[in-house]
Formats: C-alpha cells, sequence, structure tokens
C-alpha cells in the first residue's frame, strides 16, 4: 500500500475573464471510493470535473492519477487513461441506437467499431452484469430520462473506465430509479471502480458516499469521512449558515377560484393516454401541489394547460375565462407563467445572453418595450434586478446562458417567471439543480407570491418541497387524481401509497386521522 493518493488535482485555478471557477483547488480521491463533491450552485464542481475529464484545461495546477502526472488535451485522451464523466445534461444522439451511440465515443479500438455483433455483444455482457437492463439497438429517443442515463453509464463502462465521474445524476430520477442508482454505484466500486458524486440531495449523499469534500467560492474547504458528519453540518459547511427549511408561512385564506380544470384529457406526445378526466381548482392566495412518481401524466397535465399539448376533452378555465385549446402564443398573453420541467427545452434558450433569456416572450410589452422600439436601459436594469434578488452568479447580464453553472440557470428561469406578475403560475419541479441554501431562498420567494395573491400549481416529484410549501397536495397516478392531502408529513406513508395506485390502503390508513 502506497501513500499515494489514486487521484490528486493539485491547487487547480480556472478562471473565465476575470470570473474565477476553481481558486487553487486540491482534491484527493482514494482508489474504490465513492467521494462526494459538495457545493452551492455556481461553486466550481462541474468546471472541476470538466478539468478532470479533459473537457477544459486549468490556467494553472497539475493532476496526479495513478502516481504519472496527467495532462489532457480532449475528453477522448481521459478516456483512454480511464476517465469518464457522465454530465448533468446528457450527450446521446436521440435518433442513434444504444451501440450507434457509443462507438461515435473515439475511445473504443476500430476492430471492435467495425464489427457490430461485437460491440452488441459487450453491450449486453455490460448490461446483464450490473443489471442495467440496456438493449444494444434500442433508439435513444424511445427511452425513458431513467434508460437513458443508465445508457450514459454503461457508455462510460463501455469505454473501459477506472474512474467513473457523476454530475447531480439523481436529479431527474424518480426515487426508485435513485435507489437503483446507488445501488449499482456500490457494486462499481465493489468492482474495483472509483466514483466521484455530485449531487445537491444530502440524504442520498449520506447513503452512499464514503468521503465528502465541501466546495465554497471554487475552493475545497471541508473533506471528511461519511461517517463523521450529518446532513446539517455538510449544509453549514456549503452554504456557511444553518439552513432551515422549515419556512415561515402566514395564514392566509385562499379567495377566487382562478384556474378551474373539469374532466380535462389528453394525449402524450406519442399518442398514449396521459391525462383521464382530471378536475381541480387553484384560488387566489393558494398553493395547490401535484404530488407523483414522474411519468404519471403530470408533464401532459402542465402541457396542456399552456397549450403546448391538445387537449382531448375537458376544460380549463383561467380568471372564468376558457382557454381550452388555445395556441400557446395566445395562452402566453393571459397572465400565467411557467416555470417548465426542462429548462434547456423550454426555459431557456442557450446561446443568447441573460438580459434576451429574460425577455423570452415578452419583448412586445412594457417596460420592455414601447412604440415597437426595445428599451435597452429597462431590459438591462430588469435583468439586473433579477440577478440581485435571485443571487445568480455570473459576470454580467450580458454573459451567455449556457455559461451559467445549471443551477444558476434554474435561478433565472424561476426569477424570470415570477417577476411576470401572474394571476396563475404554473410551477413544475421548482428547485430542479438547485442547492439547499438557494432551494430556502427560493421557495420562500413562492410563498411570498402566494400571500401576495397568486393562484399557484406546484407540480414536483420532490415531497419535501410540496410539503414545505403548499396548502394541499394532490396525488396522480396513471393519469388520474387519486388522493388530496394536506402537507402533513405524519401523511407521509399514505402520500407513498397514493402514489404507487393503492388507494383502498390510503384510505384505510386515512381512516386513522
Ligand atoms: N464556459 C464558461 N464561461 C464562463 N463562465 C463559466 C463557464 N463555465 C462555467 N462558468 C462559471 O464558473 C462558475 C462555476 O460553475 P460550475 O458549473 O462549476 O458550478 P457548479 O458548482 O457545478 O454549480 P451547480 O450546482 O449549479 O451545477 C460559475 O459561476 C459559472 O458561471
Amino acid at each position: 500500500m502506497t501513500d499515494k493518493p489514486f487521484l490528486r488535482m493539485e491547487n487547480i485555478h480556472k478562471r473565465f475573464g476575470d470570473l474565477v471557477a476553481s481558486g487553487g483547488v486540491t482534491l484527493e480521491v482514494e482508489k474504490n471510493e465513492i467521494h462526494t463533491l459538495l457545493g452551492e450552485n455556481g461553486a466550481g464542481k462541474s468546471v472541476l470535473m470538466n478539468i478532470l475529464c479533459g473537457v477544459l484545461a486549468p490556467n494553472e495546477g497539475q493532476i496526479v492519477y495513478k502516481g504519472e502526472p496527467l495532462r489532457l488535451g480532449s475528453p477522448r485522451e481521459a478516456i483512454r487513461h480511464g476517465i469518464g464523466m457522465v454530465h448533468q445534461h446528457f450527450m446521446l444522439v436521440p435518433n442513434l441506437t444504444v451501440a450507434e451511440n457509443y462507438v461515435l465515443g473515439q475511445g473504443t479500438p476500430t476492430r471492435v467499431i467495425n464489427d457490430r455483433e461485437e460491440v452488441h455483444r459487450r453491450i449486453r455482457a455490460l448490461s446483464d452484469r450490473y443489471g442495467l437492463d440496456v438493449r444494444p439497438d434500442a433508439l435513444i429517443q424511445d427511452l425513458s430520462v431513467g434508460e437513458q442515463q443508465r445508457v450514459e453509464i454503461l457508455k462510460v463502462l463501455f469505454h473501459g473506465i477506472d474512474l467513473l465521474i457523476l454530475d447531480e445524476p439523481t436529479a431527474v430520477l424518480t426515487p426508485q430509479e435513485t435507489d437503483r442508482l446507488l445501488l449499482l454505484l456500490r457494486e462499481l466500486v465493489a468492482d474495483g471502480k472509483t466514483v466521484i458524486f455530485i449531487s445537491h440531495k444530502l440524504d442520498e449523499v449520506m447513503r452512499v458516499s464514503d468521503r465528502i469534500s465541501v466546495m465554497r467560492d471554487a475552493r475545497i474547504v471541508f473533506t471528511t469521512a461519511a461517517s463523521e458528519t450529518n446532513p446539517r453540518e455538510l449544509a453549514r459547511m456549503m452554504v456557511g449558515r444553518d439552513v432551515l427549511m422549515e419556512l415561515p408561512r402566514a395564514a392566509v385564506e385562499p379567495g377566487r377560484v382562478v384556474l378551474s380544470v373539469d374532466k380535462l384529457s389528453c394525449d402524450s406526445e406519442i399518442g398514449l393516454p396521459a391525462v383521464r378526466g382530471v378536475s381541480f381548482e387553484v384560488r387566489e392566495k393558494e398553493i395547490v401541489g401535484i404530488a407523483g412518481v414522474s411519468g404519471n401524466g403530470q408533464s401532459e397535465l402542465a402541457l396542456a394547460l399552456t397549450g403546448l399539448l391538445p387537449v382531448k376533452g375537458g376544460s380549463v378555465r383561467l380568471d372564468g375565462e376558457e382557454i381550452t385549446g388555445l395556441p400557446p402564443s395566445e395562452v402566453n398573453r393571459r397572465p400565467i407563467a411557467h416555470i417548465p420541467e426542462d429548462r434547456h427545452k423550454m426555459g431557456i434558450v442557450l446561446p443568447l445572453p441573460l438580459t434576451e433569456n429574460v425577455l423570452l416572450q415578452r419583448y412586445d410589452r412594457a417596460p420592455f418595450s414601447s412604440r415597437g422600439l426595445l428599451d435597452f436601459g429597462a431590459i438591462t436594469d430588469h435583468t439586473r434586478d433579477l440577478i440581485r434578488r435571485f443571487r445568480v452568479k455570473t459576470s454580467s447580464e450580458n454573459e451567455r446562458i449556457q455559461n451559467l453553472s445549471g443551477g444558476n440557470q434554474q435561478k433565472l428561469v424561476v426569477a424570470r417567471e415570477l417577476a411576470r406578475d401572474p394571476d396563475f403560475l404554473l410551477i413544475n419541479q421548482l428547485t430542479r439543480g438547485i442547492d439547499i441554501g438557494a432551494m430556502e431562498m427560493v421557495m420562500q420567494e413562492v410563498l411570498r407570491q402566494r400571500e401576495a395573491g397568486r393562484a399557484i400549481l406546484l407540480i414536483s416529484t420532490e415531497l419535501e418541497e410540496l410539503f414545505a410549501i403548499c396548502d394541499r397536495i394532490l396525488v396522480m397516478y396513471h393519469g388520474e387524481l387519486v388522493g388530496e392531502l394536506p402537507p402533513d408529513r405524519s401523511r407521509l406513508e399514505e402520500m407513498g401509497l397514493l402514489m404507487a395506485g393503492h388507494v383502498g390502503e390510503a384510505a384505510a390508513r386515512a381512516v386513522a386521522h
């Protein structure tokens, strides 16, 4: 046993203009461990990992890997050294098969690339070994998010990696998929691999990690064995203060009905029944939650409410006006704000600066334009105000939004939508990718919207988020609303039963309350 670590990133500096993303980071990772990187949004976790996998070059510092200095010119070189990364946003080509995607990564010897049977055989063998359920000839576009995640992981294994980096792999997974992934990571480590894991979810970090390092302001400030810490200490190390999560809620009486949905039905994009006759109302000064395992019609419900998916039956009324089936451009003229599930697909335009992303769908409205002319002063002032209020980490309002960290992109989308002054606020996954300190701030902002009289529908797979801010929670299962519960943590078990479709059992538990 040598005392040299498996990996040492030493005094790593990375600057983008004036912005310091790594300010002299030193990180040591031992062979055969799961080492978690924690830190606030924009702390520099992804940048550091992008340096380790050859996507970015550091300005200073060195990497020593397996006792040798490592200089990487590209991800391909990193893969050749056995280092592979699964990024926050999947990098698969949707209209190619799994096997075709794998051989696109050129780290594989040419002989194998040319031998389709051999590629398929290796994929099947790895899939069987780790129970990944990946079919080599499946088209990526036909796979669920969880399946695509497994395809990404198997891709890295296919290239023979020893050090696997996963950047927020559980952000879009269901709790069941997360459990499965965490087990897989332990199996990989038992098989001699080493894992670096990034997540904002402290419970899973505590469950899976051997050691944990916390980044703050572009540096590592704390490294510990998981067995010697707890979520509270980790939160404090990340954010620099205690994080409460018990948010003060003003007692307000719900007012008039703002959104009224009656027997609404719609199909999914591939034509299967997704929402089956759901009815509910959302009133002023009320946050109504929709809980459910993802894939039970919640996404389609959000799209149907905003005109992005055709309605098959039923009606949607906003402020008493029938808006069922209106095209998105018309819905957008109504006082609705929408925080979408997938910010990259719907929330933002990556190559545009923050100012123009704030302006999306509002370029023809005061205060951003008057008499057909854009008022750049007003746009800049408004964007700066959002950046300040929501503590979005960016070098300036003119930065392209793609250069912001994932959590900071989400904060900007939330800030933009809350500032629209809507009557009805539709939120599908509020805190996806957001760190725990910012999560508290964002949830407080949503509560403020409630007090200001908005009607809010919060669709979420995060039960903690729903319990923290909702007034009542509806549970969706197989396209139907199967129950309603108060946001009372003692009813968690009932909620779990409803989410799994065990309506009768849940009703039996409810009698006990
Ligand atoms: N290509 C780039 N150009 C300019 N700035 C960048 C670029 N890439 C990253 N940054 C900046 O570097 C800082 C660190 O970003 P990074 O993505 O590493 O954060 P993170 O810790 O992974 O955050 P999150 O938890 O939100 O994913 C951020 O302020 C980000 O805006």
